[in-house]
């Protein structure tokens, strides 16, 4: 039995009292539902662990980290949160940046760790089936070893979980071809808030039967349920990537370079990083540097080549854009090892720049509106943070730009990211001037909440709040996230 005394005790009445409830679910859940003492923890160091993202922003408080190993078990956890009136805060790998996983406020966290399964695999639907605390590297190499492919991916592979990643519709490097988990996301086996067990869907590609509400829980953040198993569509894996890291003094150049190649050539990633960026990762002495004098922008794209006349295609393109001055230098992989090395480029930068505490920007538009969006924000940003050191980078090629500034040292956090909270306002109405997101990939939770109603009109957000009091009447899934009840 879990040791209680161990909880942490704290001074205001409200959070005595959901400790005190907190510890009567858990009981419950031992004598009546078969968790076993290493599926509960309350431990100040688990609290800490469970209890937060990779958002630097709010301190975890948590009341207890549970670790369901069925559905069954995640549905008498969320029955008893009903009846004893406990928010729950459904966790994945937390390796996301906008607070959706942080439990700040006596929650119990709901840790999908204990349930990494990889339940069927349907060879002809090119169809697996897995439990929603699968890696996602783990999905990706399960692909591999079908000679198929799980293409959604990101930095934080190896430690985000599938059902994380469908709770923010994770994005990632390889959009522009293969879009977001969403596309991949065939079935869900869901706990409502309500604490129903809905199977969605179930894995079908036509199933015209009415309202698909497996696309709800999709991006969510969980706060209408948790999602505990899902059907993942898999593809057939691409041939013979080629890499090109390419060198512009020009932002223009970027997206004349982008539409160049998207012309002719199925692009699998193009991907964007300044200066910036360069400096810090070179710091590290990790990465080598692609060209013998930096340049303002670079840009890596990714395409198959596995025919002669594709690279040829590719080839001429890079040509055309050097004799239009949009390209000053460039490199291509001729090896998948010099491929992967070209990526560390791009991937390594959040984890480099992580130090520097960065206030997090993850902003998206429409392609053909990033030019002048890119304009209007430079011109924000030079204005209002004239003193701190900006590192642009992100998936240009699907209108996403990650805009991280960066701390001095002489600052504390809170006033930093105070400052940078004030900026926010004029950077949102930018997004909103050109019908853009507040949030791209990264989701909502908690930091980017109170900017929801620049990507979101009072009217649409209205409709959430029905849409969750249909299935969390009690609003005890991952309150507080996406926006107040
Ligand atoms: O750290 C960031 O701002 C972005 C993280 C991730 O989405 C990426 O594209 O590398
Ligand atoms: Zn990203």
């Amino acid at each position: 039995m879990t040791d209680f005394s161990a909880l942490p005790t704290l001074e205001a009445g409200h959070a005595l009292t959901t400790l005190a409830l907190t510890e009567q679910v858990l009981s419950i859940l031992q004598e009546q539902h078969g968790y076993d003492a290493s599926q509960i923890k309350t431990d100040t160091v688990s609290l800490e662990h469970w209890g937060k993202d990779w958002t630097k922003h709010f301190a975890p408080a948590p009341s207890a980290i549970v670790f369901p190993k069925s559905t069954k078990q995640v549905q008498a956890l969320v029955k008893l949160a009903n009846e004893y009136n406990i928010v729950i805060t459904p966790s994945g790998g937390r390796t996301g940046l906008s607070a959706g996983a942080v439990a700040s406020n006596g929650e119990i966290v709901v840790s999908l760790d204990k349930m990494n399964k990889i339940v069927q695999f349907y060879p002809a639907d090119r169809l697996v089936e897995v439990e929603a605390g699968v890696i996602t590297a783990q999905l990706q190499q399960f692909a591999e070893a079908q000679d198929l492919y799980y293409p959604v991916d990101f930095a934080s592979a190896g430690s985000s979980q599938i059902g994380g990643n469908i709770g923010t519709n994770a994005g990632g490097i390889k959009v522009i071809r293969y879009g977001m988990t969403r596309q991949w996301v065939m079935g869900l086996t869901v706990v409502t808030g309500k604490g129903d067990i809905l199977k969605l869907n179930r894995g079908m590609i036509k199933n015209a039967t009415g309202y698909d509400l497996r696309q709800l829980f999709i991006g969510a953040e969980g706060t209408l349920g948790i999602v505990t198993e899902a059907q993942m569509k898999l593809n057939r894996p691409p041939q013979d990537l080629t890499v090109m890291v390419l060198g512009m003094d020009e932002f223009d150049h970027v997206m004349q370079v982008l539409a160049a190649f998207q012309a002719q050539i199925d692009l699998t990633a193009f991907e964007f990083f300044d200066e910036v960026a360069v400096d810090k990762l070179m710091a590290t002495g990790h990465v080598q540097e692609p060209f013998e004098a930096r340049t303002k922008y670079y840009v890596l794209l990714e395409f198959e080549a596995p025919y002669e006349p594709i690279m040829d295609k590719a080839m001429a393109i890079f040509e055309d854009c050097m004799d239009n001055g949009w390209i000053v230098d460039g490199v291509m992989s001729q090896s998948m090892a010099q491929a992967m090395d070209l990526w560390k480029l791009r991937e390594y930068i959040s984890e480099t720049i992580s130090v520097f505490t960065p206030y997090k920007n993850d902003i998206s538009v429409l392609i053909s509106h990033v030019p002048n969006f890119i304009h209007d924000i430079e011109t924000i940003v030079n204005a209002k943070y004239p003193d701190f050191e900006i590192c642009w980078f992100g998936h240009i090629g699907d209108g996403n730009l990650h805009l991280n500034i960066l701390k001095p040292e002489n600052l504390s956090k809170d006033e930093f990211f105070g400052q940078c909270q004030t900026v926010n306002n004029s950077i949102f109405e930018v997004v909103q001037k050109y019908g853009g997101s507040i949030s791209a990939e990264h989701g909502v939770g908690m930091t980017k909440k109170p900017y929801l109603h620049y990507s979101r009109s009072e009217t649409e957000i209205d409709y959430l709040r029905e849409i969750k009091k249909v299935l969390d009447p009690n609003g005890i899934m991952n309150r507080g996230k996406i926006f107040d009840l």
